[in-house]
């Protein structure tokens, strides 16, 4: 028998409901397997954070998408919780990155029976990510994908937002210092990669490893319009970076300086960065979490 306790924290605004779908077979897996098991359903943007931070169970599942996984990483403090995975989102980007089944039974399968696998956290300013944060033009699409996806699912509400976002937008003028080096930018985007594929599926970083202590960075830098149009989709086969606006870097500190107002697209939820003359802070935490996976 499994001796571990889990508690379920379920997001049911996560992937249009998903997660509702998965009670019954939480419930009936876990029954039957006879585990100390709890469910918890989030209440509103903050409380899957505030759930694990308060849990007294070893194993904390994630039943939602990166913004769910997200909160229960900047939640669970303590080193020897460990964090299970039932993929119920909508790009569910992270989770596939790290091999975890889509099929509820067979990440189940993984969160009772899978190895523990300990992997790198970033951090901007004081907050973890797991997956992704970018500034620039996903940011900027993000912020549409929020409204868009209450109608549409999966990679259709990112194309349709990636669409919108390319018309509207406008380019940033930053500094940005990697590991003390600094370089001028004015930049459509910038993504700082712990896992290597967001957005439902671009793979923005293809080489990124989640446990080489370093961010795979992404500077696409201006370009017209329409070549932009003829780039992006490129992302999502990981081509881009044949780009000559395109550089691919690694860093561990990195610090970003502009005058103007920065949206920061944490592992899929945006943030106003907070104003400071010293700059944005972005890196690889000394904390880690521990995960469930094959
Ligand atoms: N009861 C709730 N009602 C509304 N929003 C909620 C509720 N509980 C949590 N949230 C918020 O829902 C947001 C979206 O969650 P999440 O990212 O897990 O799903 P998703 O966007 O469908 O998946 P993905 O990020 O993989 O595309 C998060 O910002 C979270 O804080």
């Amino acid at each position: 028998m499994n001796k571990r306790s889990y508690l379920f924290i379920v997001n049911p605004a996560s992937g249009k409901g998903k997660p509702l779908d998965r009670l019954k077979i939480i419930k009936e897996t876990m029954e039957k397997e006879g585990c100390m098991y709890r469910i918890q359903l989030t209440e509103g943007v903050g409380h899957a954070k505030k759930l694990a931070e308060e849990a007294k169970e070893d194993v904390i599942v994630a039943v939602g998408g990166d913004g769910t996984i997200n909160e229960i990483a900047n939640g669970v403090k303590n080193g020897n919780k460990i964090i299970g995975l039932l993929p119920s989102g909508t790009g569910n980007d992270f989770v596939r990155s790290l091999n975890i089944p889509s099929d509820p039974q067979e990440a189940l399968e993984i969160i009772l029976n899978g190895k523990t696998r300990e992997i790198n956290l970033g951090i901007v300013q004081d907050m973890y990510f797991v997956n992704v944060a970018s500034v620039g033009l996903d940011a900027h699409i993000a912020d549409k994908v929020t409204s868009i996806k209450k109608y549409i699912t999966g990679t259709k509400a990112y194309i349709v937002a990636l669409i919108k976002g390319l018309i509207t937008y406008k380019t940033i003028q930053l500094k940005l210092s990697v590991d003390g080096k600094l370089v001028d930018i004015n930049t459509m985007l910038i993504a700082f990669c712990n896992g290597g594929s967001y957005g439902g599926g671009m793979k923005i970083a293809p080489m990124a490893d989640f446990n080489d202590d370093l961010l795979d960075i992404c500077i696409v830098s201006k370009m017209k319009k329409l070549k932009l149009f003829i780039l992006f989709p490129s992302i999502f086969k990981g081509n881009h970076i044949r780009y000559k606006e395109v550089e691919a870097l690694r860093g561990k500190e990195m610090v970003l300086y502009t005058n103007e107002k920065v949206k920061i697209n944490i592992d899929g939820e945006i943030i106003e960065a907070i104003e400071n003359k010293d700059g944005i802070f972005i890196g690889v935490s000394d904390r880690k979490i521990k995960l469930l996976v094959r």
